[in-house]
């Protein structure tokens, strides 16, 4: 039974604004002087931090990273979400001395060691960096990607990964037995797979502060809309921002990921001039992120629950002619009975809800999960609201 809409009066009254916890490891950047969350990410030459940083933000196909260049000097990456993040990519050579800032100003510290690289250089650098970065700021989040995954086989894979871990541990207890209580973590990762965008995903649970209220509000869309699994992912890099508490299959992810890729890749086919004709765009639209996507604005109600959609997305809404996005779609995942339907909506320009219902309640109360969407949305949009205004200035 598909219960009526959901009350977030508790989580709005007393929610983000009241009890937010102080923002941790943010600084604010003098470029755009909003207080941008930073995040370092080190490892030796050709561990693959580009790639990773080029492949989860920018779009770049993973077989593409062939292609790309050496880093000689720290790059710095924007990237919006939910919140504002600040990637510093670093060359190969870089070390606490030469990274040119405190490391006290960054939030998370994340190590790449290239899988099949057992070798003592990668491990010394880590360390040395981990005891930096613990003394500098103790609750610096610190994570090591074993990258590069995909290459060896199941067993040698655990093993290697299992051979850094204990390796790393035991150098970090030679130095001082304090540092046993480091907290580390080791995450399998690759761009040819989902991997790294799961990895990266916990990276960035960590330091999103309203985490506990988006997972509340998709606690209960789930609850209301008989859904087994809800993800609120980021469209562009498709990392999921929070999802509900029931626990993460990487297949269900996997998916998710997948339908989102085809939306973003197939975005173009749909354009539509009576989308266009629809909705009134803004006289100047608002700025924009590094999202492929436009910032353009979200209207309360998305689709008509009248209209079926299974199967095929929702025309998207354009912005400028060129951008676009879709507000929603489904897919039918197991056609036979009971089946099982993948929904996606869009909540803000970034992000978006994707869902599994059962097929008979994505047919059969179509209007009660799009009431639940809009309310989901409108909670989710507060908490960005309260994001953006702790952050400006
Ligand atoms: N097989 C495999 N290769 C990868 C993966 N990620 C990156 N690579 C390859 O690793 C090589 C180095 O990648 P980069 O991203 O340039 O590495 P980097 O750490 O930025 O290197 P520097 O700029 O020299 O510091 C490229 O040829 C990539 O295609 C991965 O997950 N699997």
């Amino acid at each position: 039974m598909v219960n009526g809409p959901p009350s977030y009066a508790a989580t709005s009254a007393s929610g983000p604004s009241a009890q937010r916890p102080p923002l941790n490891g943010h600084r604010t950047s003098s470029v755009d002087a909003i207080a941008r969350t930073k995040i370092l990410l080190l490892g030796l030459r050709r561990a693959g931090k580009t790639s990773i940083q080029q492949v989860l933000f920018n779009n770049l196909g993973p077989k593409q990273t062939f292609y790309l260049e050496t880093t000689m000097r720290i790059v710095k990456h924007n990237f919006d979400t939910v919140i504002p993040l600040e990637i510093w990519d670093c060359p190969g050579n870089t070390t606490v001395e030469t990274i040119g800032a405190p490391l006290s100003q960054f939030a998370t510290m994340i190590f790449v060691i290239d899988i099949r690289d057992l070798y003592n250089q990668p491990i010394s650098r880590l360390v040395e960096f981990i005891v930096a970065a613990y003394q500098a700021n103790p609750n610096m989040s610190l994570e090591v990607f074993v990258h590069k995954a995909e290459k060896l086989q199941e067993d040698d894979k655990i093993e290697n990964f299992r051979q850094i871990h204990e390796r790393v541990a035991d150098r970090l207890l030679d130095i001082s037995p304090e540092y046993e209580q480091v907290q580390l973590n080791f995450h399998l990762t690759s761009v040819y797979d989902h991997s790294l965008h799961e990895a990266f995903s916990k990276v960035l649970h960590k330091l999103v502060d309203s985490l506990p209220y988006l997972e509340d509000l998709l606690n209960v869309f789930c609850a209301n809309s008989q859904s087994p699994k809800a993800f609120l992912f980021d469209t562009t890099s498709r990392l999921y921002i929070a999802t509900d508490a029931s626990p993460v299959d990487s297949a269900t992810f996997n998916l998710c990921c997948d339908y989102l890729q085809m939306l973003n890749s197939f975005g173009t086919l749909y354009k539509s001039a009576t989308a266009n004709a629809r909705r009134p765009l803004p006289a100047t639209p608002p700025p924009s992120s590094s999202s492929t996507y436009s910032l353009s604005p979200v209207p309360t109600r998305t689709s008509d629950p009248s209209t079926p959609t299974t199967g095929t997305p929702s025309p998207p809404i354009t912005n400028s002619g060129h951008e676009l996005f879709y507000p929603s779609a489904s897919t039918s995942l197991h056609p036979s009975t009971p089946g099982t339907t993948l929904t996606y909506h869009l909540i803000t320009p970034q992000l978006a809800l994707l869902a599994l219902l059962p097929t008979s309640i994505y047919e059969g109360r179509r209007g009660l999960i799009e009431f639940n969407v809009v309310f989901f949305r409108e909670g989710v949009q507060e908490i960005c609201q309260v994001e953006k205004e702790s952050r400006a200035g």
